[in-house]
């Protein structure tokens, strides 16, 4: 009976999945990598999306400060951008494809007492933010809250037909940034699906907003819990191809780092790609 069991995972766990509604478990994911004392490679992963973001934000702060509206697509059951993007927008629209991530945010949102607990994953973040231009704790989840509370939280889909958003009307004035990370690669199973969506995202933005997009280089394949999620390899000359040929962003800004790991099905590196609409 028990070794039969284990069989079964083990036989999960090679199987390559892509069904967030029914395999992502999203409390799983955030105990595997947004838990501080986990010294494992995604902290370090985080750490480097972390850190680039902070310096992306704060080199552009005279244009994005105090503009109206962000949107970050595919957030899952995080709110590691989130805590950043809140200090610069007055309102975080969040977005995913499986309700329960909405659902964690929610609680977070709500200050449930079943909520995850961000403070040492935010305080870790805070760490990185160089001493002159950082604020105590309470006052950035303050801000993300509200920011939160003026936004909205909803669902989405790359595959839509007519639309990414679920159940949500596009805002008439459009976004001043659009966020992503490690969304399109897993949510996107071809080429052509990345291409649209990047499309689509630039005709979301307002003229001179911004499309920052995190992601992991070449990897085909994670794993939370006992599942192994399908990823669709990207590179620098993929997403740069892909932002040349909407027509409307400037040349992109594009940041890696090598892990060291290749090669891997888990890649070899991350990067950030960014622009502005023209
Ligand atoms: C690896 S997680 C990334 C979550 C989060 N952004 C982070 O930083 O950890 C991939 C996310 O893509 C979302 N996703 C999967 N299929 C999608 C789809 N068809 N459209 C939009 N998002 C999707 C999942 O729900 C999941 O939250």
């Amino acid at each position: 009976m028990v070794d039969n069991n284990s069989t079964e995972i083990k036989k999960e766990k090679h199987l390559t999945k892509n069904d967030y509604i029914n395999h992502f478990n999203p409390t799983v994911y955030l105990n595997q990598f947004f838990v501080v004392q986990n010294t494992n490679l995604p902290t370090t992963v985080n750490d480097f999306f972390i850190s680039v973001v902070i310096k992306v934000l704060h080199e552009h702060k005279n244009k994005l400060q105090g503009k109206q509206r962000v949107l970050e697509f595919g957030c899952g059951p995080v709110l590691e951008g989130a805590l950043l993007l809140a200090q610069y927008f007055n309102e975080i629209w969040l977005c995913d494809y499986a309700p329960l991530n909405l659902q964690l945010i929610q609680e977070w949102k709500d200050n449930k007492l079943s909520a995850f607990d961000w403070k040492p994953y935010f305080n870790f973040i805070l760490d990185k933010i160089p001493q002159d231009n950082r604020k105590n704790l309470v006052e950035y989840e303050a801000k993300l809250r509200q920011a939160l509370i003026n936004g909205k939280l909803f669902r989405c889909d790359v595959n839509g037909d007519n639309s990414l958003f679920v159940d949500c009307d596009e805002p008439e004035d459009k976004f001043d940034m659009i966020y992503t990370k490690l969304c399109l690669e897993a949510a996107c199973s071809t080429y052509d699906v990345l291409q649209r969506t990047i499309n689509r995202f630039t005709d979301l933005l307002k003229p001179g907003g911004i499309l920052l997009i995190c992601s992991c280089r070449n990897s085909t394949v994670y794993d939370v819990d006992n599942y192994s999620f399908r990823v669709l390899p990207i590179n620098e000359e993929i997403i740069r191809t892909a932002f040349v040929k909407t027509g409307k962003l400037t040349e992109p800004i594009c940041m890696s780092d090598d892990n060291g790991m290749h090669p891997s099905d888990r890649g070899d590196g991350v990067m950030i790609n960014y622009a502005f609409k023209t």
